[in-house]
């Protein structure tokens, strides 16, 4: 499989790797039936009986035919076996259009859950993937094509369905063709087969035309984005930027149009030419049935079927030719899907966990740790040693840039090293299980989400598990005084936060701050790791926030990253990074004393430049 995949290129998918990426077909009916084994089942039945419905209307129009001539040549009499046949015809007729419905009403819920079904799947699998992957716009660009896969290939199952159906039907009409002759199968293979291939052709260059344009397409989302949303709209307006951004999408989108209608008007103009081939192929065959009814070798009702026969094959052989393209297609598309399942997280799990230790004992050890970012040449963190302790107090400062908040990823396992290790009582951090490390930190990161949910469940996002636990999120909101904020709300815990949906209200920054702070507080972590979270408070709430952390942490290790030295010098220890390693380590007077980096940067701060 995966050398049908690698062997794909951007211009050209042959007919072999069609055909051969039908072979996702079973892979993609398991998924079906795991979405609703019922529903599938029904579906298939319906089917199966629709199948035989073209063959059987015929057969009775042929009859009924037969029977009109038979009583004109008697004038008269007999007519109870034809109207027999014509309440026939009509309870067929009634119950094809029945099945039509149910059919369409069982695609359309198989389609509904199926979508549903492989949404959660990605939005699962996705949450194994390392932050790093995330950060890859190849990985991006296969997590878009999956996305689209489970809405289009809704259509993908009622098409194999309906080929499966179609097939069917067809071996019916054949079986009737075959016994007045052979020939005229040849006939409609003549007329149908260049249509064909016709079609092939251009739904590659279609396919390759589209995947080409996926990383344009997701830029023409992101400038639509820009353009027209409320999180941009007050910069667009400030900075003046609606001609700029509509300018970028007019390139872009002309660009996709010009593209895509040249493509258009070449296989718009040899489709015509095809059908014109198949309606040649219709009627000779038409004419030659004629002629064997005008010299006697068939009744006029077999002439009836014979072509009806032959123009529902012809019909039926087009829709599914024409089809198998869009299904192959639809195959080759599914390669996305399955290769965003086989892509495995970099960050290996412990398959043997060691327990996580409680209370940890020695603290966390960096042995010359580096790191460098996908893609990138240089270290955002190199060199790196040294030991935060059980309930120590760690301040990390240093300007922008210096390799913080990195440091505080890796000591997440959101990445690992790229060299040296990370040990956390004198034992490697990736022997413990992933769970239990991060249930074990509590995080709160500079750029937090502002979940567009109520106040609790703001809160209750530091510990989903306790999201009924209303005492806890009190607590929590209390612990970082966001408690305060809630009182002044109209609807208190349950005010719907951010503008999005249900009359929610925005907050102002250093609201949203102490909203996300609580999440800290959501649970017992032994270590809390706080990474410029009061950036946007005032001084007296900062003031407040840290005398509070202070009292909460105790015995607990905390990590802080500030920008503020009035707030690092509360911490045990401070750490100065400067291009990713520590450069000073010490408390604030040992720091001021050496009267190196630090001192510089305090002093710089202190005269009100920083
Ligand atoms: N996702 C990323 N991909 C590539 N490079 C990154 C990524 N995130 C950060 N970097 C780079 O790594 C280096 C360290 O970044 P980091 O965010 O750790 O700095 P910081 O000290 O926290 O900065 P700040 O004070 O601005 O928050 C920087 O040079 C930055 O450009």
């Amino acid at each position: 499989m995966a050398k049908t995949r690698n062997t794909l290129s951007f211009d050209e998918i042959s007919f072999k790797q069609r055909l051969s990426a039908l072979k996702n077909l079973p892979g993609f009916f398991k998924l079906v039936w795991k979405s609703s084994p019922q529903k599938t089942t029904i579906s298939f039945l319906l089917r199966i009986v629709r199948s035989a419905m073209p063959v059987a209307l015929l057969y009775v129009g042929k009859l009924i035919i037969d029977q009109v001539v038979q009583l004109n040549g008697e004038s008269g009499g007999g007519q109870e076996r034809l109207w027999e046949l014509v309440a026939i015809e009509f309870g067929l007729a009634i119950l094809t259009d029945g099945l039509n419905r149910m059919i369409n009403l069982m695609d359309s819920l198989l389609g509904d859950l199926f979508s549903n079904y492989t949404s959660m799947r990605i939005m699962r699998h996705a949450a194994t993937l390392d932050l790093d992957q995330f950060e890859d716009s190849v990985f991006y660009d296969k997590l878009e094509r999956a996305r689209q896969q489970t809405i289009g290939r809704t259509m993908l199952l009622s098409q194999v369905m309906s080929q499966v159906q179609d097939l069917i039907s067809m071996a019916f009409l054949i079986t009737g063709l075959l016994a007045f002759n052979p020939w005229l199968i040849l006939l409609l293979l003549v007329a149908i087969i260049p249509a064909f291939l016709g079609e092939s052709y251009f739904n590659s260059k279609n396919y390759a035309l589209s995947r080409s344009q996926t990383p344009e397409r997701r830029e023409l989302d992101y400038i639509r984005f820009l353009g027209a949303s409320d999180e941009t709209a007050k910069e667009v307006k400030i900075f003046g930027l609606t001609d700029f951004i509509t300018s970028r999408f007019k390139t872009l989108s002309d660009k996709f149009y010009a593209d895509n209608s040249k493509l258009a008007v070449r296989r718009a103009g040899w489709g015509t030419f095809f059908s014109i081939l198949s309606s040649v192929g219709y009627y000779a065959a038409y004419g030659f049935i004629i002629y064997q009814t005008i010299i006697g070798k068939a009744s006029v009702g077999s002439l009836t079927f014979l072509a009806g026969s032959f123009r529902q094959l012809s019909g039926l052989m087009e829709t599914m030719l024409a089809r198998f393209t869009v299904v192959s297609q639809g195959a080759i598309y599914l390669n996305d899907f399955i290769e965003f399942f086989e892509i495995k997280p970099k960050i290996t799990v412990a398959v043997n966990p060691l327990p996580f230790p409680n209370p940890i004992q020695q603290g966390f050890i960096f042995e010359n740790v580096g790191f460098q970012y996908h893609n990138t040449t240089t270290w955002a963190n190199r060199y790196l040693n040294f030991q935060l302790r059980p309930g120590e107090k760690l301040a990390l400062v240093g300007e922008n840039g210096a390799g913080k908040t990195t440091l505080v990823k890796l000591l997440a396992r959101l990445y690992d090293p790229t060299e040296g290790r990370i040990l956390l009582d004198g034992i490697d951090l990736k022997l413990y299980s992933l769970e239990d490390l991060r249930l074990n930190l509590g995080i709160i990161f500079q750029d937090y989400i502002r979940y567009q949910m109520t106040f609790s469940q703001n809160i209750a996002v530091g510990n989903i598990a306790e999201i009924e636990n209303t005492a806890l999120i009190k607590k929590a909101a209390q612990e970082s005084l966001a408690d305060l904020l809630a009182e002044k709300l109209p609807g208190r815990y349950d005010q719907w936060l951010g503008r999005k949906f249900n009359d929610g209200v925005e907050l102002s920054g250093g609201e949203w701050q102490k909203v996300a702070l609580a999440r800290a507080y959501m649970k017992d972590a032994q270590v809390l790791i706080l990474d410029e979270p009061t950036a946007a408070l005032d001084a007296r709430a900062e003031y407040e926030v840290f005398q509070r952390f202070a009292e909460l942490t105790k015995g607990k290790s905390a990590v802080l990253i500030s920008h503020r030295f009035s707030t690092a010098r509360l911490a045990d220890r401070i750490l100065v990074l400067e291009k990713g390693t520590v450069m000073e380590s010490g408390t604030h007077d040992e720091l001021l004393a050496i009267n190196g980096r630090y001192a510089e940067l305090f002093k710089l701060q202190a005269m009100g430049y920083l």
